[in-house]
């Protein structure tokens, strides 16, 4: 028998913190494909009206990077992992300030998020974000129709349109591709980055060069967890915008030259291009391109790309090269002919696995590479990492 003091004053119990309110909406939407399918659901984040080219991303864990990954500037994002939103949103995990996805599909939202480092919950931050959000969809039927159909845009409304009516609008609204989408993502102004991920993954890492090396990143969309690699792997980096020309780039006396991932048609990026054609000229200046920087790099050297079916865009994509599997983070819908690179001075140095389409090349006679995949992960595994500490390699030889 618990006996309690007459003078002992129990506190009356504090009104436990409210919990942050995750009452999800439940208002419908729509989804509609240019085809005519339509899939209902329930509207989730930003309520409203999106168009844009609706795509799929097979990656168990990730989804805020995915969200905020430049690459997916204008896109609709369908998740297969039938639940996002578990652990929340922090405010670490970002790869821009912003999210750049237009749209969110997923099967079904965490109602409450749990986790440590949980800010607030992937509903509101969608809402906060202005992503128009569905869920409820029977993703497993779209991302087969999209596997079988091909990517295709699409729209969703949670604000009443009917239908028919956001059938018109998506038949009337322009395809992105031949658009030069990086330039709308790029840096207005040069800025200098030297912070590296707060906790570095990778205990294999060398101790860094006494000065760090020179490098200037050309930000075609730049993930910031790219940037932190290189910093990782020793380098101090100068972001320029996507149409820096080659006197603005040799003035910052570079070591190495990183050219950006981002998103849309590689071959709109007529800047880029030219600008790699230049770079490409000093015979002895490392260059590093990583997705659209790959491309750009590839097109600079006379190759052409083309459109993929659906893209690539997952995080256990297998790429090898002889004697060699890596088993990569992806995020495109564009690749490089094979054919159309000249073989006198390109190697293909890794393929796809599961297509066999171009994931890297490097010169042969000079200090250039092309990572159509991301070795930076984020999210995804870090198989490929050491190709950053290969750049970093490349200006060490030359010091
Ligand atoms: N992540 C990227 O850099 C994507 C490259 C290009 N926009 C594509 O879709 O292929």
């Amino acid at each position: 028998m618990i006996t309690v003091p007459a003078n002992a004053t129990l506190d009356t119990p504090q009104e436990a913190p409210a919990e942050p309110s995750t009452a999800l909406d439940e208002a419908p939407a729509v989804l509609v494909l240019a085809d005519g399918t339509v899939l209902r659901g329930v509207a989730c984040g930003a309520r409203g009206r999106v168009c844009g080219e609706v795509v799929f991303n097979t990656g168990m864990t990730g989804y805020q990077e995915v969200l905020t990954d430049p690459s997916y500037a204008g896109q609709l994002i369908t998740f297969t992992y039938p639940e996002l939103g578990n652990t929340g949103v922090n405010g670490e995990d970002l790869e821009a300030d912003q999210a750049h996805a237009r749209g969110c599909i997923v099967r079904q939202l965490a109602p409450r998020p749990s986790s440590w480092r949980c800010e607030e919950t992937l509903d509101h931050w969608l809402s906060r974000q202005g992503v128009v959000g569905i869920r409820g969809v029977d993703t497993r039927a779209l991302v087969r129709h999209l596997r079988e159909g091909g990517s295709i845009n699409g729209a969703i409304a949670s604000d009443g349109t009917d239908p028919a009516t956001l059938l018109r609008e998506v038949l009337a609204t322009p395809s992105m591709d031949g658009l030069n989408l990086a330039a709308r993502v790029s840096t207005r102004e040069p800025y200098t980055w030297n912070r590296t991920c707060t906790a570095p993954f990778d205990s294999r890492l060398q101790p860094g060069p006494v000065s760090p090396y020179r490098v200037v990143a050309i930000d075609f969309g730049i993930k910031r967890a790219i940037l932190e690699r290189l910093v990782a792997h020793g380098c101090a980096v100068t972001v320029l915008p996507a149409d820096a020309s080659l006197e603005q780039v040799l003035a910052l006396e570079p070591e190495g030259v990183f050219l950006s991932n981002g998103p849309g048609d590689p071959a709109a990026v007529r800047e880029g291009i030219t600008l790699a054609r230049d770079l490409l000229e000093q015979p002895q200046l490392p260059v590093f391109g990583i997705c659209l920087g790959h491309q750009i790099l590839g097109l600079a050297l006379g190759g052409r790309s083309f459109k993929l079916g659906y893209g690539h865009r997952g995080l256990n994509h297998p790429c090898g090269s002889p004697g060699s599997v890596e088993i990569t983070s992806q995020n495109h819908g564009f690749a490089l002919n094979p054919d159309s690179l000249p073989a006198e001075r390109v190697r293909i140095t890794h393929r796809n696995l599961n297509d066999h389409t171009v994931a890297a090349l490097e010169l042969r006679h000079q200090p250039v590479f092309g990572i159509q995949y991301h070795p930076e992960a984020s999210p995804g595994p870090h198989d490929a990492d050491h190709h950053f500490a290969r750049f970093a390699a490349l200006m060490a030889e030359r010091r």
